[in-house]
């Protein structure tokens, strides 16, 4: 054997004489380590560290660069940032992304390494978000640049047309700064949701405080008490002090004037006060009138002809609620200017209950009874004195209280929803028939009936509870929603009666789309072509205060206020269309599991957050309320099932839900209450914060579980209460498990915490990897735009 080398060397010098090249070659093991993959330094080293020269010569030199300067090899990476300008399908392909980029496989994250990839991954992020920012700031920049252009060219217009400005004028936003809300970071992306075409110069000279006057010295005291001493009006507040409170000029000049009713638009953001902003110069304007002119004929309700209620003014809200909530906080600013509100809602007036005992109860004055009586007397002396003098014999305090309020005011302000108020005006089962033979005409039995069946039925309506002859103020509050297909026809019918009702009749016609052609409301959508609309919209001029406010307004909206109320002020907040300032939105994968597990453990972890901050300030234990919105009822159903399983109370509330249907609040005052169930609890338990944090922190439970277990601390909801109503500050955050099917549904949802300057978090579940994470990139990207 041992000549075979001697043979191989042989071969070989024979060979290398032959093919040179082919010995330029490395060795051939060599070659294959490389193909293996990157050898290490010290193989390197070991292979490619030149020997030394034993003939003298020259010596080359092995250098090796760092990791880090390695030239970047291409991998495929599913990419979840979506590609400017491309389609969805086309955001969810792969693309090429430098190697470092890529997150670490399953062997890397051990001990140090795996804490050295969480960082980088952080810095991954933070470098992602800054690019994000930072194409938004462009954006943003760009799109101010062209309103401005286009600015330039309407004032050009204008100065050619007066005409053409006139609508501009009736503009105000309030800010310090720019107040262009068409260059907003949303730009292109909302423009067929939102509206961003106001843009002015923002309003100067606005009052930082709520002084007297405006306000009169009562309406100033109750504001106080419900707000705090030192509480500042806020934008959209400033600018009703500025604007709502001024005497109408055509009034100072001929009293009767059709000029002497205004029109305003409240559009801000949510939780920004706007209820404030209307109920005060709406109150204080019916208690001067009040006190200037003689008793209103509202207070003859002895007379048989009359409905017994004659409001002076009306408040609108699309849900229940809503009404009561409004209607309850309105009462509170009436402590000392001593006005009657009531709610019109089912649990007064009950509209599905034939049997004689309930059509007694659901009597208009019974219902206002009822609500006076239960939660608005604040001053029984003067009720009592009230029905001395009316020769009452009241047997209790609340029978005095309730006679005493009856007989010595009457109603002032009725909230409601319009289907309700329609049904309180018109007289109940005023619509039966109408919606009787729609329900037919859907199940297809008007032909099985014929003409002989349907005049069998006959149809009746109650005599009219509410009268509107003297109604003044008609107050739309989430305008957007009540101007929505859904909704418009009860809306604009009922203006249209009250409009009839003042004698001044305005044009309505039953079955007729907010803005008739169906071209005109395409365009009107995209907020391309708003003069189009206006010439196929007649304009409306209502009899009386006509306010409307929303934090959100559609392109369909702003296009139907330009045709039918040119005349409309508006008043925006610079805020308006993104997320009130201090509410910080967070994102949660989901991690391909139990997706109710996945919402357990974040409801979990926001407790143990606020166990510890309570541990670190040395305060009682308090947790958190989450409000949860799903998109469909059985989700939220199943979410509540799961959550009781493991220990979680919840309240979970959908249009059907029970508690709706008797009309009142108590499924909501059951969420609400937690805050002093919980205190209370907290009280219990605060006296070892550190004992209940240990073991939150070794069980990774919260601190006081024993209350989530007892009292709802989550209320899982659709967006059926995503509109207007109020949770601060009990409710800190928000969860959104299903994508919202808009913008405008995200801000309201959203919008239900980090109201009034109280910091606020929205959590919004999403696919971070895999099939689907493309749109989650496409939902942070629509998010990131309203971002204050
Ligand atoms: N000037 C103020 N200072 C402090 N708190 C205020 C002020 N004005 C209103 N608030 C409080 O802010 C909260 C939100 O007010 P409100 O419900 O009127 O907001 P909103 O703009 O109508 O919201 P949404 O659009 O959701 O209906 C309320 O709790 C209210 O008491």
């Amino acid at each position: 054997m041992a000549y075979l080398p001697a043979c191989r060397n042989i071969l070989l010098k024979q060979t290398e004489e032959k093919v040179p090249a082919l010995f330029a070659l490395p060795d051939r093991r060599f070659v294959h380590k490389q193909t293996q993959g990157t050898p290490s330094r010290k193989r390197l080293a070991r292979t490619l560290e030149p020997k030394s020269n034993k003939r003298g010569g020259p010596s080359g030199r092995l250098e090796v660069a760092p990791r880090t300067q390695d030239p970047p090899r291409a991998s495929f990476v599913r990419d979840t940032v979506p590609h400017e300008g491309r389609d969805a399908v086309s955001q969810s392909r792969y693309r090429t992304e430098p190697l470092g980029t890529r997150p670490p496989s399953r062997a890397e994250r051990s001990g140090t390494q795996r804490a050295l990839a969480a960082q980088a991954h952080t810095e991954r992020e933070e470098r992602r978000e800054e690019r994000r920012a930072r194409e938004l700031k462009e954006l943003r920049e760009a799109q101010r640049a062209k309103e401005k252009e286009r600015e330039k060219e309407r004032g050009r217009v204008r100065r050619g047309d007066g005409a053409a400005g006139a609508s501009a004028s009736n503009i105000a936003v309030a800010s310090g700064s720019g107040a262009d809300l068409s260059g907003t970071r949303a730009g292109q992306m909302l423009q067929d949701e939102l509206d961003f075409s106001t843009s002015v110069p923002a309003a100067r000279d606005l009052p930082r405080d709520f002084t007297s006057p405006p306000l009169m010295e009562g309406l100033l005291e109750s504001v106080k008490e419900a707000l705090t001493a030192d509480a500042r009006p806020t934008p959209i507040q400033a600018l009703s002090l500025k604007h709502l409170f001024k005497a109408p000029k055509a009034v100072q000049a001929d009293g009767q004037s059709q000029d002497q009713w205004r029109q305003y638009l409240l559009a801000s953001e949510t939780g920004s006060g706007k209820s404030i902003a209307y109920l005060l110069p709406m109150l204080q304007d019916l208690k001067r009138a009040e006190l200037a002119g003689p008793a209103s004929p509202s207070s003859s309700s002895a007379d048989d002809d009359q409905p017994p209620m004659n409001p002076r003014a009306i408040v609108l809200a699309p849900t229940h609620e809503l009404s009561r909530q409004l209607a309850v906080f309105a009462k509170s600013l009436l402590h000392n200017i001593k006005l009657r509100v009531v709610c019109a809602s089912r649990a007064n007036t009950p509209s599905s209950a034939p049997t004689r005992a309930l059509s007694r109860h659901r009597s208009a004055s019974k219902m206002a009874r009822d609500f006076d009586g239960v939660v608005f007397d604040s001053d029984p002396a003067a009720a009592a004195a009230a029905a001395a003098a009316a020769g009452a014999a009241p047997e209790s305090e609340a029978e005095v209280r309730r006679q005493g309020s009856q007989q010595a005011r009457p109603v002032d302000v009725f909230v409601g929803t319009p289907a309700k108020m329609l049904e309180l005006s018109r007289g109940r089962g005023w619509n039966w028939e109408e919606r009787d033979q729609k329900k037919r005409a859907e199940r297809g039995l008007v032909e099985e009936d014929g003409e002989e069946g349907a005049t069998q039925r006959k149809y009746y309506a109650e005599k009219p509870e509410v009268g509107l002859k003297n109604v003044e103020w008609v107050v739309v509050d989430e305008a957007d929603v009540l101007f929505d297909p859904d909704f418009q026809e009860s809306t604009r019918r009922l203006l249209a009666d009250i409009s009839a009702a003042r004698g001044v009749p305005v044009s309505f016609t039953p079955g007729q789309p907010l803005l008739p052609d169906p071209n005109t409301n395409a365009h009107a959508a995209k907020g391309k072509d708003n003069s189009s609309s206006s010439t196929s919209l007649e304009p409306v001029s209502y009899p009386f205060n006509f306010v409307l406010t929303s934090a959100t307004i559609p392109a369909s909206l702003a296009a139907y206020l330009d045709a039918a109320h040119p005349a409309l002020t508006r008043l925006a907040s610079p805020n308006l269309h993104h997320l009130p300032r201090n509410l910080r939105t967070e994102y949660a994968g989901w991690t391909g599991g139990n997706k109710n597990a996945d919402i357990e453990r974040r409801l979990r972890r926001v407790w143990s957050e606020d166990a510890l901050a309570c541990y670190k300030k040395q305060h009682q234990v308090h947790l958190s309320k989450v409000l949860v919105f799903c998109n469909k009822r059985s989700r939220v159903q199943e979410l509540a099932e799961y959550l009781e399983e493991k220990g979680i109370k919840s309240v979970a509330l959908t249009g059907v839900a029970d508690g709706r249907r008797l009309g009142n609040n108590h499924h909501l005052d059951g969420f609400m209450r937690v805050k002093q169930a919980s205190a209370q609890d907290d009280a219990a338990s605060s006296s070892a914060p550190a004992a209940a944090v240990a073991a939150s922190e070794a069980s990774s439970t919260p601190a006081s579980s024993a209350d989530v277990k007892v009292t709802p601390h989550v209320m899982i909801t659709t967006s059926l209460l995503s509109r207007g109503l109020d949770f601060a500050p009990d409710v800190r955050h928000v969860f959104i498990v299903d994508e919202p099917r808009n913008m405008i549904d995200f801000l309201h949802r959203a919008g239900r915490s980090g109201r009034a300057g109280e910091a606020g978090r929205v959590v919004i579940f999403n696919k971070t990897q895999g099939r689907g994470s493309g749109r989650a990139g496409q939902v942070r990207k629509r998010v990131g735009a309203v971002a204050a």
